[in-house]
């Protein structure tokens, strides 16, 4: 059963990336089908408008619901996960994104302006399993490109879509922190040679390299990710 993937957004050509390269791929192998929605294809009026000033006042526009709901009435199934990208949202993470990996059906609602009416998550919060996620502290200007980054993070996680599962196995394996530093031919460049250890076939040392390389650059770039931190 391949993982199906809705996308509303009032910008469908943002998703123009998700033809290309593994995403393309994993689309044409069937292991996952991915469809863009226009909003707009769901307004009544002639404007074909989608936002309105925000009750209680305040900066800037509101997405109207109705919109939405048509939008998600027209794919949404007992199956589905709706996933509502927001700067007040969980964290997402690798966890979440191996969680989605193995759903069933994942609809994206991209908001823009200041948001989506909290009434669109309310509707569907007791119908079906609503997640409202964030990528990051820091402020987008709506949630496609956060859900480019959730549909990536999590199609390259369903099985049979990564050419070399092996790269999972290591990445799942990983001591808690970031990666070691990557090397490949020349062996030399403008002067720099690759670090000996890692041409000399003896694998213990390696993996003990790359151990001691991986803590050295989690304790400079990222220290919360340190074990006890
Ligand atoms: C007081 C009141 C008027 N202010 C109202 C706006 N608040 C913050 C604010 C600022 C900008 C946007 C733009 N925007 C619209 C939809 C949307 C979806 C995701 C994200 C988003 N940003 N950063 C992430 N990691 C995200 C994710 N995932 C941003 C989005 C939405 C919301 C600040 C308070």
């Amino acid at each position: 059963m391949p993982l199906r993937i809705d996308v509303i957004t009032i910008f469908p050509d943002y998703f123009a990336p998700l033809q290309l390269s593994l995403m393309g791929k994993a689309q044409q192998s069937g292991l996952v089908t991915i469809a863009i929605h226009d909003l707009r294809e769901f307004t009544s009026d002639r404007h074909r408008s989608v936002d309105d000033t925000p009750y209680g006042g305040g900066a800037g526009m509101v997405m109207t619901p109705e919109p939405w709901g048509q939008a998600i009435d027209a794919v949404v199934t007992d199956q589905s996960t709706l996933i509502v990208p927001t700067p007040a949202g969980k964290l997402f993470s690798q966890p979440v994104a191996a969680e989605l990996a193995h759903s069933t059906h994942l609809i994206f609602a991209c908001g823009r302006y200041e948001g989506i009416d909290q009434r669109v998550v309310e509707y569907y919060r007791p119908r079906i399993d609503v997640r409202e996620l964030s990528i990051g502290d820091y402020v987008l200007a709506g949630g496609d490109v956060a859900t480019l980054a959730m549909i990536e993070a999590s199609v390259r996680l369903v099985p049979g879509v990564l050419g070399n599962p092996e790269s999972l196995v290591e990445e799942s394996h990983q001591l808690p922190g970031v990666e070691y530093p990557s090397y490949t031919k020349p062996p030399t460049w403008r002067g720099l040679d690759v670090p000996e250890v890692l041409l000399s076939g003896h694998h213990d040392q390696i993996a003990r390299w790359r151990a001691e390389q991986s803590t050295i650059r989690t304790t400079h770039n990222r220290p919360d990710l340190l074990p006890g931190s």
